[in-house]
């Protein structure tokens, strides 16, 4: 058994891990923290997340500031907490030789001069950022295997990503042309604090961060190549859904298309590619796979990719990892 530890489980993120862990036949979860003056501390997750009642009556604890004799008992833990938060917990479990599971942004980067811009603080653990690996598993499981430290990507950066790779890595995009991409999530990507502007019912459909967003400089990281990326907030609870155009070389066929999805994709379990039509949220909500589908006009492609921006774009990429990490069947506790 993998004795874990799940820091932020009142979030939607940690909800998401806590229900899938308990349910993992080589889980044993420790304990689940919040902040030291959580409002949530003491009390059952079932009373904050009522879907868990009669099933998960595990208590929310407060995180301490000598946490030796948690750090003693477990093996992993998931930190689904706010970027700066995770930047201070996650040194600590580390130097104990703890595997860290980051859902946050702060270790998905390995140049630290990005953090300064776009997510307004210092990097202080720079040679963790260069040790951190990025928890992609269809494209980086071999150093996954490896990791001590395995930063969760963004849920839009796995969305995009996933559906350009395939034909980044066979060259069939002529990149003098920008990949330009519009992506909506709903508003369970923002976490649990709503604001008056992030309410459901504020909420139309409306662009923001443009040029701006944190996830461009990471797609742009693993991808290897530029993107125009920009994210919309939709009045919807969950789920993203990413419209991805690119021009194709010359000379690129649909056939050329459809076979790097194949070779990319055929035998990961999670990745769902449409032969024909084109993925929608329905498809995708409350499951943890990646749907991608494609239409090809002359040289131009249009991508369509969805997700659960809190499964694989967060909970259950992060048990994925976990489970490579581990060693056990990629898909144990996520799919029957
Ligand atoms: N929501 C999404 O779609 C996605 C989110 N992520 C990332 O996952 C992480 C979690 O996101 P999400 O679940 O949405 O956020 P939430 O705001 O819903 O949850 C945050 C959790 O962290 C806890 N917390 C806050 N401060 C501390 C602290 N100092 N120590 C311990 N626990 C603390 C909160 O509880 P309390 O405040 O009561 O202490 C809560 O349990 C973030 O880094 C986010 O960027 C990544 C991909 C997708
Ligand atoms: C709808 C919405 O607001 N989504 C969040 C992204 C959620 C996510 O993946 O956040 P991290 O990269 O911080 O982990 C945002 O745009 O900031």
């Amino acid at each position: 058994m993998i004795n874990v530890l799940i820091v932020g489980a009142s979030g939607y993120v940690g909800a998401e891990l806590t229900k899938y862990l308990f349910f993992h036949k080589k889980v044993n979860i420790v304990a689940l923290f919040v902040s030291k003056n959580s409002q949530d501390a003491g009390k059952k997750i079932s009373d904050v997340h009522k879907q868990f009642k009669n099933i998960i009556e595990l208590t929310l604890q407060p995180i301490c500031d000598n946490m030796l004799h948690i750090i003693n008992k477990i093996d992993a833990v998931f930190l689904a907490t706010d970027h700066i938060v995770s930047h201070t917990l996650a040194p600590i479990f580390l130097l104990k030789g703890i595997i860290v599971f980051d859902l946050s942004g702060a270790f998905r980067i390995n140049n630290h001069n990005i953090y300064k811009k776009y997510y307004h603080f210092e990097h202080k653990h720079i040679s963790w950022l260069q040790k951190s690996v990025y928890g992609l598993p269809e494209w980086n499981n071999r150093h996954i295997r490896g990791a001590q430290l395995i930063a969760i990507p963004g849920c839009y950066a796995t969305a995009v990503q996933l559906g350009l790779k395939p034909i980044v890595k066979y060259k069939l995009i002529d990149t003098k042309q920008i990949p330009i991409i519009n992506a909506t999530s709903g508003v369970s990507g923002i976490g649990r604090k709503s604001t008056l502007t992030t309410n459901v019912c504020e909420v139309s459909l409306h662009p923001y961060n443009i040029f701006t967003h944190r996830h461009q400089p990471e797609i742009v990281a693993h991808l290897g190549i530029p993107v125009i990326f920009t994210p919309h907030l939709g009045n919807f609870s969950r789920g993203i859904l990413a419209t991805i155009t690119c021009q194709l070389k010359l000379g690129i066929v649909l056939q050329d298309i459809t076979n790097a999805y194949y070779i990319a994709y055929n035998n990961k379990p999670l990745i769902r590619t449409y032969k024909s039509g084109i993925p929608s949220l329905k498809s995708v909500l409350n499951l943890p796979f990646c749907d991608i589908g494609f239409v090809v006009k002359k040289q131009h492609i249009i991508i369509v990719v969805t997700e659960d921006n809190l499964l694989k774009g967060a909970a259950t990429q992060a048990i994925q990892c976990f489970n490579i990490r581990f060693n056990f069947p990629e898909t144990q506790s996520l799919i029957k």
